[in-house]
């Protein structure tokens, strides 16, 4: 049997039944079912409950394991948290089988198990339980993201694009794919209306002149101008791809686009690891690589966050090096 096998199969579960509730709630969403953070970013009832029912695919099958989740239960709770808490209790419960129905209690309980620091050694799992929350509510992109760290390495990802076609010459066509990698054993789509995994790999553009890049919708997130600039440095021509989420990484694995740039847009913030590990193993596993601004892989190991990196790129192997010239040369590093 190959390695991670069950984590892989448990992995994908989890995510198809939390990307399943995204969708419902996305037809069905209310004004008071979306809070804002103190962050002043957005979460919904499809938040809590996708990591509600992650948590719980994998407390089932793996209760040793540690999880780092985007979200905790504190906005739930007590006489204010009422509404949203009855609403992620019926959602939740809506996928999860007879045998795994939860109490109110015992889905706070789920989401907090998300609540792990992280660290170097040991196995934990990483959720984003929707990525690009803001994708989601405007309609556009989002991504159920999983991943397996063991001692501090990317080990398996599992990612759910309920919005992203599942053939990008045909846009208008069937909707919402797996993408799922693990070290060592290549990266694979399939849809999920079928259980059947085609390998993809990273389109083959040997220089960036031919090459397409894709970046966040929010210029808030990564920064627009500096992106224009670099894409000016590397001739590419073709407009860049807005996009948001990590169907990012989904999209340049597959050819889709070439190159994704996550450039800072201020000097105190750190990315979480939520945000990149799935997509990290994705692209490698597709023939692409991974690292930050200043040419460093991401260091998974220190925690939730990626304190010891800056900014992202990701690309195919081959343009890697030119696309990571251009950007330290428009950053001045
Ligand atoms: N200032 C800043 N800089 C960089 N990144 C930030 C910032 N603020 C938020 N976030 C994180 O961005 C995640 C969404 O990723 P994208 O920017 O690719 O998508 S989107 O355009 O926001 O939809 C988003 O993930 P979700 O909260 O899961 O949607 C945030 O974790
Ligand atoms: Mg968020
Ligand atoms: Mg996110
Ligand atoms: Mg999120």
């Amino acid at each position: 049997m190959l390695a991670l096998a069950h984590e892989r199969a448990v992995a994908i579960q989890a995510v198809l039944q939390a990307s399943k509730v995204c969708q419902s709630v996305f037809q069905h969403l209310v004004a008071n079912e979306t809070l804002t953070k103190n962050d002043k970013s957005p979460v919904t009832v499809a938040d809590f409950s996708a990591q509600a029912i992650v948590n719980t695919y994998l407390e089932k099958a793996f209760p040793n394991d540690a999880i780092i989740g985007e979200e905790d239960s504190q906005d739930l709770r007590g006489d204010t948290g009422k509404v949203l808490r009855e609403k992620v209790h019926s959602l939740t419960n809506g996928v999860l089988s007879a045998s795994q129905q939860l109490s109110e209690d015992q889905i706070l309980k789920a989401i907090d198990r998300g609540n792990y620091a992280g660290g170097a050694t040991g196995r934990h799992w990483a959720l984003d339980p929707i990525d690009g929350t803001k994708g989601f509510l405007r309609g556009g992109q989002y991504a159920v993201c999983l991943a397996l760290i063991i001692d501090g390495v990317v080990e398996l990802g599992v990612m759910g694009t309920p919005n992203l076609p599942i053939d990008a010459s045909k846009p208008d066509g069937e909707r919402g794919s797996l993408f799922v990698a693990v070290r060592g054993q290549g990266a694979f789509q399939r849809p999920f209306s079928s259980e059947k995994e085609v390998p993809i790999h990273f389109a083959d553009v040997s220089s960036t002149k031919d090459a397409t890049f894709c970046e966040s919708v929010e210029a808030g997130h990564s920064s627009h101008s500096d992106a224009a600039q670099i894409a000016s440095e590397l001739e590419i021509t073709r407009p860049a791809v807005r996009m948001d989420s990590q169907a990012k990484y989904c999209s340049i694995s597959r050819g889709d686009a070439d190159i994704y740039l996550r450039l800072p847009v201020s000097d105190t913030y750190v990315e979480k690891i939520w945000d990149h590990a799935s997509g990290n193993v994705l692209v490698t596993e597709a023939g692409g690589k991974v690292t930050d601004i200043h040419g460093n892989l991401l260091d998974f190991s220190i925690g939730r966050t990626l304190a010891k990196n800056k900014g992202v790129i990701a690309s195919s192997s081959r343009l890697h090096d030119s696309v990571l010239k251009a950007v330290q040369k428009v950053l001045k590093l």
